[in-house]
């Protein structure tokens, strides 16, 4: 990419992370590079299943028992996040890097009033006083629309979007310079996802920080992302600015993606074209390109050779043998039937 590395919060390369199975094991993220710069907001997208959540959670180690980072590198403010020790890492989360989770049901304590849960994270983790504590929480709650009286009420006396605000406000609690939100608005109606996502973005630029955000929508990347990361299969495919890899996506795979969901911004108007097949068994991925078996611009190469990333245009990456003919490429995945045909 070619933003000067002072400009960039996090680097991720060649990241791998893998899960051990009764029998074998499977890299749900197999050498995936991405960067996130200052102040920007990058949307990690892919399918179900794509290593997504697995990338995003790897950076905060909060990740299954089964899982290990297995290889690669997370510079984040000068130190690599995989290096760290668990009390080192411990130091940074909440203060330098926080999660926002998809569910916030189920990351919220249902037996604990909110501003109690605020206070674990301000008071224990924050070190600050009784005052203080509850000052930073009626500012946290002004920032993310809730009116501060209901700090003292239960997650279950929240609306789903409201407990998506909760979420944001105990994220930010701590000042952090990079949140990572994973699908935080995934279980929630277009109108409401669109509010979440407006208040994200205004504090983002209110509060100049960076957010990673995982999604399985593409129409969520063009909405509010200012870069995005194309996931597949445990690899990245395509890296760009988000106004690029959506008007000249590099990748087949990026390309059906743009075809396959609503624009959030007009409610879903249009013709949507999904992509047939799935993604393939991670424990066993094909040798050559990962979406060759579903791809139709596959030829016998992609299928045979594993193609390395290389830049399209000034910041612009694909991971596809022929980004070189994207142009007419794109002009052919525009038509639903290219996707129609059986791979
Ligand atoms: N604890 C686990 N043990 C074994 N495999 C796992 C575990 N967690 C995830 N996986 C597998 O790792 C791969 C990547 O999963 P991951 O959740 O990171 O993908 P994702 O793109 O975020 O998808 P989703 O949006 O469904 O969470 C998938 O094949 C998934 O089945």
């Amino acid at each position: 990419m070619n933003v000067p590395t002072t400009d960039l919060l996090l680097s991720v390369r060649d990241l791998k992370v893998t899960y051990a199975l009764p029998k074998g094991s499977l890299n749900a993220v197999d050498g995936a590079s991405f960067d996130v710069p200052k102040g920007s907001i990058v949307g990690l997208v892919g399918e179900s299943g794509c290593g997504k959540s697995t990338a995003a959670r790897a950076l905060t180690r909060v990740i299954a028992d089964n899982a290990k980072i297995t290889g690669g590198q997370a510079i984040f403010g000068g130190q690599d996040l995989v290096g760290l020790t668990d009390r080192q890492m411990n130091a940074l989360r909440w203060r330098d890097i926080s999660l926002v989770p998809q569910s916030a049901m189920n990351s919220l304590d249902p037996v604990c009033t909110v501003e109690a849960q605020l206070n674990e994270v301000l008071r224990k983790r924050g070190g600050m006083g009784r005052r203080d504590a509850r000052m930073r929480s009626e500012e946290l709650f002004e920032m993310v629309g809730i009116e501060r009286g209901r700090l003292a009420d239960y997650p279950h006396q929240f609306s789903g979007g409201m407990r998506q605000r909760v979420a944001i406000a105990l994220a930010l609690a701590l000042n952090p310079r990079l949140v990572i939100a994973d699908e935080p608005v995934t279980a929630l109606d277009v109108i409401v996802q669109r509010q979440i996502l407006d208040t994200l973005r205004d504090l983002q630029r209110e509060l100049g920080i960076s957010i990673l955000m995982v999604t399985h929508d593409i129409s969520v990347v063009a909405y509010i992302c200012d870069r995005t990361v194309v996931m597949y299969a445990g690899q990245v495919v395509e890296e760009g600015a988000v106004a690029d890899v959506l008007d000249r996506p590099g990748h087949p795979y990026a390309m059906g993606l743009r075809n396959a969901f609503p624009d959030l911004a007009s409610a879903g108007s249009g013709v949507l074209t999904p992509i047939r097949g799935a993604p393939p068994n991670l424990a066993a991925p094909p040798p050559g390109c990962r979406f060759a078996p579903r791809c139709p611009f596959a030829e016998s190469r992609c299928v045979d050779e594993l193609p390395g990333p290389a830049a399209i245009a000034p910041g612009h990456i694909a991971r596809c043998h022929r980004s070189g003919e994207a142009q007419a490429l794109r002009h052919t995945a525009g038509t639903p039937e290219t996707w129609m045909a059986e791979a």
